[in-house]
């Protein structure tokens, strides 16, 4: 019976040895984190996770066995990694003669300091090296380059279309590129900037596969300002999120209680007003109303309407949230603060709390409850009245400004 010929073993070597000095920010950049994870741990993912790579070598400097081995940690695949070397030429061939024992067909060659790259980039260097033996991956320059002398003096216009910027993971035929790294090494050529240049150096011919304009190299801090950028989430994933404000005031008249947030407290006095003259909730339902700039609750429930005679006030603010679930939105967080010289609130602060998250429909963590005297001053001072001032912060869908 025909069998069909064995898949091809396929290691990834990623170069991890470099210090970063161009990066800055005190670690070595590929052990920074992003996102919460570092840059070396998002990397080794990539290429372990990727169905059609066998092995992944990390070559790390000789200080960081700590950093590397918290990087590592739950990847799979992984072989023990190797020291790389003084440059990142060093590096490539410290890390494919770690792999020469048990040689690979093919080999992907990565900077660690790459973590963006795709599973289809990766898909696309292993068919590259499979097809034509030394491949990197390429993106058409979109400014003219100049080449220049030490003076800068522009001594050449390089036609831009022959020209490529070229990223990794660059792929090679195993035995093709540890015998060109071998050959320059024993030769004292160092410092070539990629793979592609050693294969080059040694006389493959080398070939370029598109690479891809977000396989971004983490060089300078720009480059992780522009990173973390990914990570944080757009001004849409938080939706629209808005706040209002409410004030309110009732004069103190004849009675036996008060209504202050939902809760009745036995007084020596009472408040005047057309409703239960709660300060504390009609704040409160203003904040709201304002949150989704619909008006005031005068303009809801006018005090000329006789429904709302002596109406007890969580109506109005179960109101305003209603009308913010109408938009298809919720009530983050309300706050309230009573100015009056008596009755005391604290006693009642956490009966208020849970009767306001109970008319919202909310936590009572999302509700604030706080009180102030104003030291004999105003009206409030002199016990003529009672205030309270709100604010209100709530969530609307994302909706596109520019569309509204
Ligand atoms: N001696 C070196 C130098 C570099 N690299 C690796 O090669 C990749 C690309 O190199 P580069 O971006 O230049 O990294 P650094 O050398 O760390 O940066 P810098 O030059 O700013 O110090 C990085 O993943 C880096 O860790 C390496 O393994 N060994
Ligand atoms: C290999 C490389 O990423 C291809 O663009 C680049 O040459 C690395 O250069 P660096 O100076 O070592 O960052």
């Amino acid at each position: 019976m025909p069998t069909s010929p064995a898949a091809p073993r396929i290691a990834a070597i990623l170069v991890a040895a470099g210090r970063g000095i161009r990066a800055g920010g005190g670690l070595p950049k590929q052990y920074r984190r992003l996102g919460g994870r570092s840059v070396l741990a998002r990397s080794l993912a990539l290429f372990a996770e990727h169905p059609r790579i066998d092995a992944v070598l990390a070559v790390i400097h000789a200080d960081d066995g700590d950093l590397y081995a918290a990087a590592a940690k739950g990847v799979p695949k992984l072989v023990p990694p190797v020291a790389g070397g003084g440059t990142r030429q060093a590096s490539g061939l410290a890390g494919l003669r770690a792999l020469a024992p048990a040689p690979p067909d093919i080999v992907l060659i990565h900077d660690a300091a790459r973590p963006f790259t795709s599973p289809a980039l990766i898909d696309r260097a292993i068919d590259a090296a499979l097809a034509r033996g030394a491949a990197v991956p390429g993106l058409p320059v979109t400014d003219t380059v100049k080449i220049v002398d030490g003076d800068e003096r522009v001594t050449g216009t390089p036609p831009r279309q022959t020209l490529r910027s070229v990223q990794t993971p660059q792929s090679f035929r195993f035995g093709l590129i540890l015998q060109a790294h071998e050959r320059a090494a024993a030769a004292g050529v160092d410092g070539l900037t990629d793979d592609g240049a050693v294969a080059e150096w040694a006389g493959n011919p080398l070939y370029v596969f598109e690479g891809e304009a977000t396989n971004m190299k983490l060089t300078g801090p720009a480059d992780f300002e522009a990173a973390e950028r990914l990570f944080t989430p757009p001004l849409a994933a938080l939706g629209d999120v808005r706040t209002g404000t409410g004030f309110d005031v009732h004069a103190v008249t004849e009675g036996d209680h008060v209504w202050l947030c939902g809760v009745r407290i036995p007084h020596e006095r009472g408040l005047s007003g057309h409703s239960d003259a709660d300060v504390g909730l009609h704040a409160l339902t203003d904040a709201v109303l304002g949150a989704i700039g619909d008006g005031d609750i005068g303009a809801h429930f006018p005090p000329s309407d006789m429904r709302w005679k002596g109406a007890s006030s969580d109506r109005f603010l179960a109101h305003a949230v209603g009308l913010v679930a109408a938009r298809g939105g919720a009530v983050a967080h309300l706050d309230v603060t009573l100015l009056c010289e008596a009755p005391k609130i604290g006693p009642h602060r956490e009966a208020m709390r849970a009767r306001i998250a109970g008319i919202a429909g909310i936590g009572i963590e999302r509700v604030g409850v706080k009180a102030t005297t104003m030291e004999t001053l105003g009206f409030v001072g002199r016990r003529e009245g009672i205030a309270a001032m709100a604010s209100a912060t709530i969530r609307l869908p994302w909706t596109n400004p520019e569309a509204s």
